[in-house]
């Protein structure tokens, strides 16, 4: 068996294919996932009482909640600290959307700009890992963006190949928006339900947060193919929609799996992207400088058709599909990424002071969830209606928008990914 390395993406070229499917049993596989969950509850370091825990599972069941009136979490029994909700409880309740996905060789797309040059290192890595686990492979190093469309546009899911992108969550949502394109033209022309695309993700950038909320983080990376591809299975996940208004009243789809911020988000990620300094510190910077312009907007909010807030004031708003976000910021620290549900942060607060304190909180460990400056909510459609004058910055997935009307919500068959 030879496996090549190759550059650029529009070069590729045929391997040596190994002739047996990766397969897998599915019951031992749900067994062992049981089997960690049990684990990694015995391991906690802060037990948490039944109690809680089922407090929290009854809170998911119902479409939305606002924290401040249904407390989740309880004090730890040994240090008497605020005790939040398990962080990644989303994987291990729902077995029943796993499958085995057998595959014959993986087509590697790496992003060599990715998490400043990571994601070249984190492809080299999985090349060596899936040599030595004797997994045909092609590595395709995208030369360049459009390289990189062109590759995800074009890519034949039919066969028996497994896509898998190595790097940030900027190249995810570049793959999720050439894929949500790309189905909706073959639903047109196939006039039948499209299957969700599989695909594997693998975490080359620098903020990384739609692995991590699958699970996976760097240092994972290094037994990444002895752990996920010699039993492949792969899960459905939510990804949001985000239909965007501008100026104009024209209406835009995209397609993301983290999180969409409007107003604050936006105008920090801007504000960040002109500094020039370390990745976490120039987003700390930014969002100190946005706090103190004591810039507030105007906005409506409606979740599932009900009116959370009509005309109020409010300093940040965001919708969240992950339980964290800017490499760390947990926003909706209770997000899951398979619940069908989206998580929504609303803060407001007219001293400097407080918005801080509460924003460090969300850094630190997500309880700012209980402060009274913090609305939290979880529906499946989230209108937010801008009022100021011009239209509002917001950002997706680190991208950059306009928009005078937003909704978000959740699309559940456009992917299955491996995890
Ligand atoms: N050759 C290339 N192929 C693909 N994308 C490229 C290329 N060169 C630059 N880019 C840019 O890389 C960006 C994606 O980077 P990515 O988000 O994967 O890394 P990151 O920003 O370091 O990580 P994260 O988003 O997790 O913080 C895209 O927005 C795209 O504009």
């Amino acid at each position: 068996m030879q496996s090549e390395v190759l550059t650029p993406v529009n070069k590729v070229q045929k391997t040596e294919v190994h002739d047996e499917l990766v397969n897998l049993d599915l019951k031992k596989q749900n067994q062992q996932q049981l089997h960690s969950y049990e684990s990694q509850k015995n391991n906690s370091t802060h037990p948490e009482p039944n109690q809680t825990t089922q407090r929290y599972e009854n809170l998911l069941g119902e479409m939305t909640f606002q924290v401040q009136d249904a407390v989740i979490g309880t004090s730890c029994c040994c240090c008497k600290k605020k005790v939040g909700a398990p962080l990644f409880p989303s994987f291990q309740n729902k077995l029943d959307k796993v499958r085995s996905r057998p595959f014959k060789r993986v087509q590697m797309l790496i992003n060599p700009t990715s998490g400043g040059g990571n994601g070249k290192k984190i492809g080299n890595n999985l090349i060596k890992q899936l040599t030595k686990h004797k997994i045909p492979f092609v590595a395709n190093y995208s030369a360049s963006i459009l390289n990189f469309y062109d590759f995800v546009e074009t890519f034949d899911f039919e066969g028996e190949d497994l896509l898998m992108v190595c790097g940030g969550d900027g190249s995810i949502f570049m793959t999720l928006n050439i894929l949500a394109k790309r189905q909706a033209v073959e639903k047109k022309l196939n006039e039948k339900p499209v299957k969700p695309y599989p695909l594997a993700v693998v975490p080359g950038g620098t903020g990384n947060d739609f692995c991590s909320s699958i699970g996976f983080n760097h240092i994972q990376v290094n037994n990444y193919v002895e752990k996920y591809l010699l039993e492949p299975k792969v899960r459905k996940v939510d990804i949001g929609r985000c239909r965007l208004k501008d100026k104009n009243g024209n209406w835009k789809n995209y397609y993301f799996s983290c999180q969409g911020g409007v107003g604050f988000a936006g105008r920090v990620d801007q504000r960040a992207k002109k500094l020039g300094i370390f990745f976490r510190l120039k987003y700390k910077v930014a969002a100190f400088l946005e706090v103190v312009s004591a810039k507030t907007d105007i906005m409506t909010v409606i979740i599932d058709g009900k009116t959370v807030l009509d005309k109020g004031k409010v300093k940040f708003v965001e919708v969240n599909n992950v339980p964290r976000t800017g490499g760390g910021f947990r926003a909706c620290p209770i997000a899951q990424v398979n619940d069908g549900i989206l998580d929504l942060i609303l803060m407001y607060s007219d001293k400097t002071s407080r918005m801080i304190s509460v924003l460090q909180a969300a850094e630190k460990n997500g309880l700012h969830i209980y402060e009274k400056e913090c609305q939290y909510y979880r529906g499946k459609e989230i209108r937010i209606i801008s009022h100021e004058k011009d239209p509002i910055d917001m950002e997706i997935d680190g991208e950059d928008f306009k928009c005078t009307e937003v909704i978000f919500d959740i699309d559940s068959e456009l992917v299955e990914v491996v995890y």
